[in-house]
């Protein structure tokens, strides 16, 4: 099956700043993948290579096989909700929905009306008098009824309250499962991606550190508490992703693939969130693991 992402050595510089390097990714066609890390990290920047508003100054990035923005045919598989959920401040709601007419050959005029009329936003109304969730959904919107095979969101519903976030995020959910859409979406808000993605990434210093999916990974992490033990006497199959030391105990996150015997450990579950921050505290030079598939 061909990959939804598939980034190979990836680089992009700002002036002589790396601003993504040697990123490497393959990301299967038709999850819903939370793409995480820390502020800066480069998730607006490997996902603006990925729709091809900005291009690549080392390795190779392919979205569904095809080069970001390599012609009408590849823009129309490809959407885009940016950062800031970008809209025409002097376009009423109806008038975005015409322009998207326009520039889609996909368009699904019926699913945007559908939408906007459950949403209950007034087509008359211009963009710029909306709320930031509201554009944030009319943004949603345009997104869906362009009928990509791939929908890329950066930080949808940072401007979303508790209550549109999850709304925004079931809409999305039941889209994807709708339409057969692969859906990349990168947000900090990892409560909310443990309930909408079944694949995640972490991404830090524009280093992959674990890419897969979410209930293989849960089912392969552990946390192991026990009296101060050196991790390197652990077995070679339980791999480290972090550890924290007391004078007299250790509290290790462990993955591994292999039951843990060990009478001196107590084992717990780790759950997505804690799984996240291991990794994003975690260094940045360890190797970067990727999920077998
Ligand atoms: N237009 C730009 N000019 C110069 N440097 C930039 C620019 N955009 C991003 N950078 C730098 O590139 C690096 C990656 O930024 P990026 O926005 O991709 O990170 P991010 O993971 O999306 O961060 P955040 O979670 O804060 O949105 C950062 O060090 C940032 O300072």
């Amino acid at each position: 099956m061909t990959a939804a992402l598939e980034a190979k050595g990836l680089g992009k510089k700002y002036g002589k700043r790396w601003a993504l390097s040697q990123c490497t990714l393959d990301i299967p066609a038709g999850r819903v993948v939370g793409l995480v890390g820390p502020n800066g990290a480069g998730k607006t920047t490997l996902l603006n290579l990925a729709v091809g508003q900005l291009s690549p100054d080392a390795g190779s990035i392919r979205v569904l096989g095809g080069r970001p923005a390599d012609g009408p045919a590849q823009l129309a598989r490809v959407g885009f909700v940016a950062q800031d959920t970008p809209t025409y401040s002097g376009l009423s709601v109806a008038e975005h929905l015409r322009l998207g007419e326009r520039l889609n050959p996909k368009w699904d005029d019926a699913l945007a009306h559908g939408r906007i009329t459950r949403l209950g936003l007034d087509p008359k109304r211009k963009a710029g008098k909306l709320s930031g969730g509201q554009r944030a959904q009319l943004a949603l919107t345009l997104g869906l009824a362009k009928r990509p095979e791939v929908l890329i969101l950066d930080e949808p519903v940072a401007a979303l309250d508790p209550l549109a976030r999850r709304e925004f995020l079931q809409n999305l959910l039941e889209a994807a499962v709708d339409q057969s859409l692969s859906v990349v979406l990168s947000s900090h808000l990892v409560s909310d991606l443990e309930r909408t993605c079944d694949y995640l990434v972490v991404l830090v210093e524009s280093r992959v550190q674990v890419a897969g999916d979410v209930d293989e990974l849960l089912a392969t992490h552990h946390r192991l508490t026990g009296p101060r033990r050196d991790p390197g006497t652990l077995p070679a199959d339980q791999y480290v992703v972090s550890e924290s030391h007391t004078e007299r105990q250790s509290t290790l996150i462990v993955r591994t693939t292999s039951p843990i015997h060990d009478p001196g450990w107590s084992v717990g579950h780790v759950g997505l969130e804690d799984l996240v921050l291991a990794y994003m505290s975690a260094a940045p030079a360890r190797p970067s693991l990727e999920a077998v598939r």
